[in-house]
């Protein structure tokens, strides 16, 4: 739990933005210059993974939480936005609605929408564009100036998720083997293997990953190694972020023709893990694009993905974003 912020003067409008996922969920109260009255922190929420009983419990203890912290701003607030990680599907969006208006006194409007809405407006501060979210799995999603909305991608490992962590893991050890059976040059990609995973051949390395509790994510853990192999002047890693890099730059390319067919600057907001090293990246996204005619603004988003919900709570109000709003909310 965080500890309570005080009241930070005069605002006309108070909302409460929620980003909730399948570790964690995040709650707080704002106005519409940024300022937080209110934040508290509590478990998963994610009904595709978690029970429905404690999605139930966690959502009510955040907005208990809150209350307590800010009875007096709790009582003022007018709008709710949940951007919710299985947010997008239908019967979910009910269950989160139903449980979070049982929440609040009937006029609250209250809103559950899929993360990657929170996530791209964590960057664009609620204008449209394009998001590139990747972690260990990737998608990439946009909203025009219509409201329309598109993905492209994040249709599961097995035969998606271009240019995401486990993409990008999974390239490096199977570079490293192919190197280790002398089908492709040398990379020091099997001495980093090796070493993170504590053994003296790359084959004992089988193990650590098919028996690891989630593969996936242990290969997606291994795209950390592939930048390390990078950065020490690697040509086999240097070429797998090239190949993933250029997926993306495609994913972001189709997206942008299918949602700004006129125009040529599309901001794209980069986001996740993998773009911790968006300097391997994102030379090789703005080629992709450059070729097909459109002129990417990358961003790295301005606010944590609760500072997206929250501004999606003041749109629904039709509130004018102030200015300082990032300054103020990143205090
Ligand atoms: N410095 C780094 N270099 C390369 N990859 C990194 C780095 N830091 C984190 N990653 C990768 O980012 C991924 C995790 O990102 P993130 O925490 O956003 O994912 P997640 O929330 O678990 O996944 P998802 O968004 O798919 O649910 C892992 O694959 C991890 O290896």
């Amino acid at each position: 739990m965080v500890a309570p912020f005080s009241i930070k003067g005069e605002a006309s409008m108070y909302v409460i933005g929620i980003d909730g996922g399948g570790t964690k969920t995040i709650g707080a109260i704002v106005d519409e210059s940024g300022h937080v009255y209110a934040k508290s922190e509590v478990g998963p929420s994610n009904p595709n993974s978690v029970d429905t009983s404690l999605v139930k419990s966690e959502l009510e203890k955040i907005c208990y939480s809150l209350r307590e912290q800010q009875p007096e701003v709790f009582a003022q607030v007018t709008n709710v936005f949940a951007g919710m990680s299985g947010g997008d599907h239908q019967e979910n969006q009910q269950l989160l609605k139903s449980i979070l208006e049982g929440c609040f006194p009937k006029h609250v409007k209250v809103n559950i929408d899929n993360d990657a809405i929170t996530a791209l407006y964590s960057g664009t501060l609620g204008k449209p564009g394009v998001v590139q979210i990747s972690g260990t799995g990737s998608i990439t999603f946009g909203v025009n100036e219509h409201g329309e909305r598109q993905r492209v991608g994040g249709w599961g490992y097995l035969f998606s998720d271009y240019g995401s962590g486990y993409a990008i893991g999974r390239d490096g050890v199977s570079e490293a083997f192919k190197a280790y059976d002398g089908i492709t040059e040398e990379t020091v990609l099997i001495r980093l293997l090796e070493m993170h995973y504590q053994v003296t051949s790359l084959p004992d390395i089988i193990p650590f990953i098919y028996q690891s509790k989630n593969p996936r994510t242990e290969l997606a853990s291994i795209s950390k190694i592939v930048s390390e192999a990078a950065d020490l002047g690697d040509q086999v890693a240097a070429k797998i972020y090239q190949k993933n890099g250029e997926d993306l730059g495609q994913s972001i390319v189709c997206l942008s023709k299918k949602l700004f067919p006129h125009t040529c600057k599309v901001p794209v907001v980069l986001t996740g893990g993998v773009f911790k090293r968006h300097d391997l990246l994102m030379d090789t996204m703005q080629e992709v694009l450059v070729k097909s005619d459109i002129r990417g603004e990358f961003i790295i988003p301005l606010v944590e993905p609760i500072g997206g919900a929250v501004i999606a709570a003041l749109k629904e109000e039709k509130a004018e974003i102030h200015s300082n709003f990032v300054d103020n909310f990143n205090q």
